[in-house]
């Protein structure tokens, strides 16, 4: 059994990682959190989530779950600011670590380093099988199309998202970037009034938010006389979940190292 503890258990992730982990029979969840003075604090984490109840007590400090429990893993979508604080917790105690938060930095990326020197993390912007695939195609599109097409991301969330661009939109520029030869100078997040005509080196990146929509990515490769596009739609939390617990048994046991979700699925080996 992998000693599970998840993060944030009344979010839309937490509780979708929640039901999926109790579902799961290599796992147990052994601990749950939620952020100091949140409503579920003291509460049953499946009856906190709308679920079952699981007789695992929410409390509002990982460091403390961690140290009540003998875990293995915590799986954490929070944010990207509480993601390099949980680093920290698990890090002191040897725990290893799944990140699936987005907005981070160039400043919380090398927090979440540091704590990968002692512990193993997988942090990715998208857990979907399908998304990594999208990566992949993506980049071999862009390598094989080369100079003569525009590239333009496109993604849409659901109304209550906080960060912008997605973090997986932001993963594809970076990917496309790479394939053309380009740089993060090249990506252009938004356009407004007289910008005169599109550069050939840029990469734009746009951004839609709305309703319900679960997560939705598209790259434009506009030529002359005809246009490629490559969607990816997502339509449940579920494959996010599936992809972070598979993360969850990979990492257990690994060097430490600051890992991909490309790792886990056996597309490259990249520890840094
Ligand atoms: N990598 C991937 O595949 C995916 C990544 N994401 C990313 O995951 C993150 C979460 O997304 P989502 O679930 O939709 O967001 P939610 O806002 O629904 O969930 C975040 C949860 O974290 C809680 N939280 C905040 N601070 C703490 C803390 N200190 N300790 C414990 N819990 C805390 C929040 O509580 P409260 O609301 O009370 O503040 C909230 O319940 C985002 O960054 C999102 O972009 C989302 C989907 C897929
Ligand atoms: O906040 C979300 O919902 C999602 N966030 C991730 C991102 O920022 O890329 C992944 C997914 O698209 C859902």
């Amino acid at each position: 059994m992998i000693r599970t503890v998840i993060t944030g258990v009344t979010g839309r992730m937490g509780s979708t990682l929640l039901r999926l982990a109790r579902d799961a029979e290599d796992l147990k969840v052994v601990g749950a959190t939620q952020r100091p003075g949140g409503a579920a604090v003291g509460l049953d984490a499946g009856l906190a989530a709308r679920q079952g109840a699981l007789e695992v007590q929410v409390v509002d400090d990982l460091g403390r779950a961690l140290d009540a429990a003998k875990a293995d893993v915590v799986v954490d979508f929070t944010s990207a600011e509480v993601s390099v604080a949980h680093a920290k917790a698990c890090a002191a105690r040897g725990v290893a670590l799944v990140v699936g938060s987005t907005g981070f930095t160039p400043e919380s990326t090398a927090a979440l380093a540091e704590s990968a020197k002692s512990i193993p993390i997988v942090a990715a912007p998208n857990m979907s099988v399908g998304v990594n695939v999208v990566f992949r195609m993506a980049a071999e599109l862009a390598r094989v199309l080369g100079s003569g097409f525009d590239v333009e991301v496109m993604e849409a969330h659901h109304r209550l998202k906080k960060d912008a661009p997605s973090g997986t939109a932001l993963r594809l520029a970076e990917v496309l970037a790479g394939a053309l030869g380009r740089t993060q100078d090249d990506l252009t997040f938004a356009r407004h009034g007289m910008v005169g005509a599109r550069p050939a080196h840029e990469i734009g990146v746009q951004t839609l938010r709305g309703g319900d929509v679960v997560g939705e990515h598209t790259v434009f490769f506009f030529g002359e006389g005809e246009r490629i596009e490559l969607t990816h739609r997502a339509t449940s939390r579920d494959q996010f979940g599936l992809g972070a617990l598979r993360a969850a048994r990979w990492v257990v046991g690994k060097a430490p190292g600051l890992y991909d979700m490309a790792d886990v699925l056996g597309f490259q080996r990249s520890a840094s």
